[in-house]
């Protein structure tokens, strides 16, 4: 007698399913996910005369193909054209406003989100002032997603330029306003040139103060970086990280789509991030465009998933990747054949890693995101 193999249980595994999925995004930029018809607007408002098209699809195109370079260093000045337009405190908190709005109908249900305040002084504001409207637009976004019965909880990473020198400043601005939803700080920016310790004592700061960082490290420059982050910086998560398998051996013709990695080894720097449960704030599509990767298909999300690394899914700049938390899970989908349980605990790894206080997370992940996938599952 033959047996029939059971047919997958649970729902497919679609984009209308995955955006039902609760999600959990710890890297996204604000400047960097503003709905092009947004950008503008807001341009015409402000008498921004720079842009590059003229339509909201033309210019959707534009930023996607524009950061596609390969180079981070390119990739990055596309973001003129959005800070430009998020100088006053009407444009910050509706580019805030609806930044919730849209991780919120695409199912997520925790974001932290980032940008740097000290590119918004343009007009004017004070640091402070960049940091209230922000805060005042995600809140606004909270109460509109709880109202289409989608509920939400944004905070807010503030990220302080490398190449430039407010770290400490910016390192400040976080813990002053930490009671208000601003649950960490960041830095980004070109990598390559600007190691994580020339920013040493913001982070000393942060520490002394008993707060949150990441760093971005480990994206367009290699070891050193993330080796800096986490010796001498002391980083809670790392911004990509993705070349954190350069100190990895795989076995000899690994496929990187395989379910197990047995034999790989790893060098200090590979295992200390994998000891220490170091998470990892991966951007698989934005990682593509800047280079980090050649092709989502060479991408090492899933050797980092499947050696136990703690890996989370990002989106890093919606705009510019035309990107999705949905969709990013959906390309990992397609190329390395994940499901739901899968998703569930990448969505988990993210909600544990997150800044916000711990029996906050236990109750996102008792509460919204394992019944979420117990329907999924089926
Ligand atoms: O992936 C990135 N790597 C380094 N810097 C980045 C990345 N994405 C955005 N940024 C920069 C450009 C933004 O203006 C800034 C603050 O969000 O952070
Ligand atoms: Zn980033």
């Amino acid at each position: 007698m033959t047996v029939e193999p059971t047919p997958p249980a649970g729902r497919p595994l679609d984009l209308p399913n995955l955006s039902l999925a609760p999600k959990v995004l710890l890297h996204d930029h604000l400047d960097g996910g503003l709905r092009p018809a947004t950008v503008l607007e807001l341009a015409h408002e402000v008498g921004y005369t720079e842009l590059p098209a003229d339509d909201a699809q033309s210019l959707a195109h534009w930023f996607r193909d524009a950061a596609d370079s390969g180079s981070l260093e390119r990739y990055l000045e596309t973001f003129a054209h959005t800070v430009a337009v998020m100088q006053t405190p009407s444009s910050l908190a509706r580019v805030a406003r609806e930044c919730v709005e849209d991780l919120a109908a695409d199912g997520v249900i925790y974001a932290e989100v980032r940008y740097a305040p000290e590119q918004h002084l343009e007009h004017g504001l004070t640091l402070d002032e960049v940091v209230e409207a922000v805060l005042a637009g995600f809140a606004e976004g909270e109460a509109a997603a709880a109202a289409t019965g989608r509920p939400i909880m944004v905070r807010c990473l503030v990220t302080a330029m490398r190449h430039a020198a407010r770290s400490r400043e910016i390192a400040e601005l976080a813990v002053r306003y930490r009671d208000e939803g601003v649950v960490g700080f960041d830095i980004a920016g070109a990598e390559a040139g600007n190691p994580p310790t020339r920013h040493l004592d913001a982070f000393e700061f942060m520490r002394a103060n008993n707060a949150h960082f990441t760093i971005h490290a480990g994206e367009a420059f290699g070891l050193p970086s993330i080796h800096e982050a986490i010796a001498f910086c002391g980083t809670d998560r790392l911004g990509h990280g993705v070349r954190v398998i350069d100190d990895i051996d795989l076995p000899p013709g690994a496929d990187l789509a395989a379910e197990s990695f047995e034999g790989a080894e790893l060098g200090q720097i590979a295992n200390i991030v994998r000891d220490k449960r170091i998470p990892l704030e991966l951007c698989p599509s934005s990682n593509v465009q800047t280079g980090a990767v050649s092709s989502i298909a060479e991408h090492p999300f899933n050797a980092l998933a499947r050696l136990r690394f703690r890996v989370t899914v990002n989106t890093d700049n919606r705009l510019m990747s035309d990107t999705t938390m949905s969709k990013e899970f959906y390309r990992l989908a397609e190329q390395f054949g994940y499901g739901w349980t899968d998703f569930e605990r990448f969505t988990v790894n993210a909600m544990k890693s997150a800044f916000v206080h711990f029996d906050e997370r236990l109750r996102l992940i008792d509460d919204v995101i394992k019944p979420g996938y117990a329907v999924l599952i089926g």
